[in-house]
């Protein structure tokens, strides 16, 4: 079976775009089964990466042992959120170069996924612009064995529930992401599990209904355990977790020091809304790594500025508005944390308000 014309046509524009702008490889962003052969052919000795729902055309993809693929799972996100998670894990897998960058075919008007030709775009991504401005590297620098994937989706409901609250409502949460086996020994429940008795893929923060089951159920007690593939496992349980081998400054609650400590004494990364700043805070043995701002000075960017302090924020006013998208919350790493004695009270002198 022939390639479509319209597919057919991008890929010979896509080949050509690549030798122009001296792009690492072409990505080819896809839901539907080609003529894979064909594929290869068009693309002579252009690299080509095709990242596609394994699942669905594994089989086929399997045939061509050539091809370079990566694992996307189809589900509700945008095309703009796949093609950031289809760079991001091409990127962290060294498929590419962080400073590369790509030619991009996609299915970007959205229209019916199953017409005869749904590849109608073609873009070039200069990953520079795009992956170190959201220092997604950074995640990886975080020498956690919790896939980056995972990490990010986390940190993202994490950050929409302490900039969001609910329903006008501050809210914190404290998710406990990989190492379950060690982890589930120290929690005990201190109400219904949530998720008990739910399909693996009803547990999927992969999805966005779970994602925002999640935020509701943030206004309960407790902890979320959440496994290294992103699946909830459980809701509402206290961590019997000792805080004698982790430091914290001064004006960090009990929720904070159990995070630290769950990091301290397993492989996973602890990651916590503070209810009274909305801030986020990732720790992993034992230690804050990363600090996210309630409020994002750059939507849709990830960056590393603002220094760190444990600021409260007003409980009456406006709420700082949600900004949806995969990308978009203000990072900060390994900064030090200002040893004053009382953080949580203090106002940041570096305008962290
Ligand atoms: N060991 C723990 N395990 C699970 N959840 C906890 C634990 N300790 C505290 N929490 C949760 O954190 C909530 C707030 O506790 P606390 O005010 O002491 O925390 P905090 O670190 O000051 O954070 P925040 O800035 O959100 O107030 C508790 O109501 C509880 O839901």
């Amino acid at each position: 079976m022939a390639l479509p014309p319209q597919t057919l046509g991008l890929l010979q524009a896509a080949r050509c775009l690549n030798t122009h702008v001296m792009a690492d490889a072409v990505v080819l962003l896809t839901e539907t089964q080609l003529e894979w052969s064909e594929v290869i052919a068009e693309m002579g000795d252009t690299r080509l990466i095709v990242a596609a729902d394994h699942a669905k055309l594994a089989p086929r993809l399997r045939e061509e042992g050539t091809l370079t693929v990566i694992n996307l799972p189809i589900d509700s996100r945008s095309i703009q959120e796949r093609l950031g998670q289809a760079l991001l894990e091409a990127t962290c897998s060294g498929k590419l170069k962080e400073m590369g960058r790509v030619v991009v075919i996609y299915n970007g008007v959205l229209n019916d996924p199953n017409a005869p030709e749904p590849l109608d775009s073609l873009s070039v991504i200069h990953l520079n612009d795009h992956l170190e401005k959201m220092k997604l590297s950074d995640l990886r620098r975080l020498k956690s064995t919790v896939p980056v994937e995972t990490l990010r989706r986390v940190i993202d409901l994490a950050a929409q529930i302490g900039r969001e609250g609910r329903e006008g409502q501050p809210v914190g949460a404290l998710f406990v992401v990989g190492d379950t086996e060690n982890v589930l020994p120290l929690c005990r429940p201190i109400n219904f599990n949530p998720f008990r008795g739910y399909k693996t893929l009803d547990r999927s923060l992969v999805q966005v209904k779970v994602r925002e089951q999640i935020k509701e159920l943030a206004k309960l007690d407790g902890a979320f355990i959440i496994t290294n593939k992103g699946i909830a496992k459980e809701g509402c349980v206290y961590l019997d977790v000792p805080s004698k081998d982790v430091e914290l400054p001064a004006g960090f609650g009990s929720r904070h020091w159990a995070a630290a400590s769950v990091s301290k004494m397993t492989k996973a990364v602890a990651i916590c809304v503070s209810q009274s700043s909305g801030s986020v805070r990732v720790f992993v043995g034992g230690k804050q790594q990363m600090y996210v701002a309630a409020t994002p000075s750059r939507p849709h960017l990830w960056s590393n500025v603002r220094l760190d302090t444990h600021v409260s924020r007003p409980t009456t006013g406006l709420m700082p508005q949600p900004v949806s998208g995969p990308f978009h919350t203000p990072v900060k790493l390994n900064l030090p944390i200002p040893h004053s004695a009382d953080a949580k009270d203090s106002v940041s002198k570096n305008g962290d308000a």
